[in-house]
């Protein structure tokens, strides 16, 4: 199981040091509008998996909602605290 920030600082360090084969990578090279296709995707697959799927498969929906919010962050060049500073 991996956590909140623990996935923001992996995902961060994918940014800075590009491993060959990293999606995040993949993913941050196509872009601010590639990437807010995607969150916006996964937050519908999230919303009908909450609706009509078991809790199992809105949980997994949800976790890659959380790892796309991640994804823009780093691509905006955004912190965990910048954003935590409005919860
Ligand atoms: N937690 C995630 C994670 N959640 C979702 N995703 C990606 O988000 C997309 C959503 O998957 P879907 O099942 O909705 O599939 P899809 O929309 O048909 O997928 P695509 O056609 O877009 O590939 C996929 O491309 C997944 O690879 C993730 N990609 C990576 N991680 C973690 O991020 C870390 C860094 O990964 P890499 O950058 O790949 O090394 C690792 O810990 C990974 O486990």
């Amino acid at each position: 199981m991996t956590r909140f920030e623990d996935l923001f600082a992996q995902l961060q360090e994918r940014a800075a040091t590009r491993p060959e084969g990293s999606g995040t990578v993949a993913e941050l090279d196509r872009g601010v509008h590639f990437i807010g296709k995607k969150l916006v995707e996964e937050a519908a697959e999230a919303w009908m998996a909450c609706e009509h799927e078991s809790d199992e498969a809105a949980c997994e929906e949800l976790s890659q909602l959380l790892y796309h919010a991640q994804v823009m962050m780093i691509a905006k060049g955004y912190t965990l605290d910048d954003v935590y500073k409005y919860l």
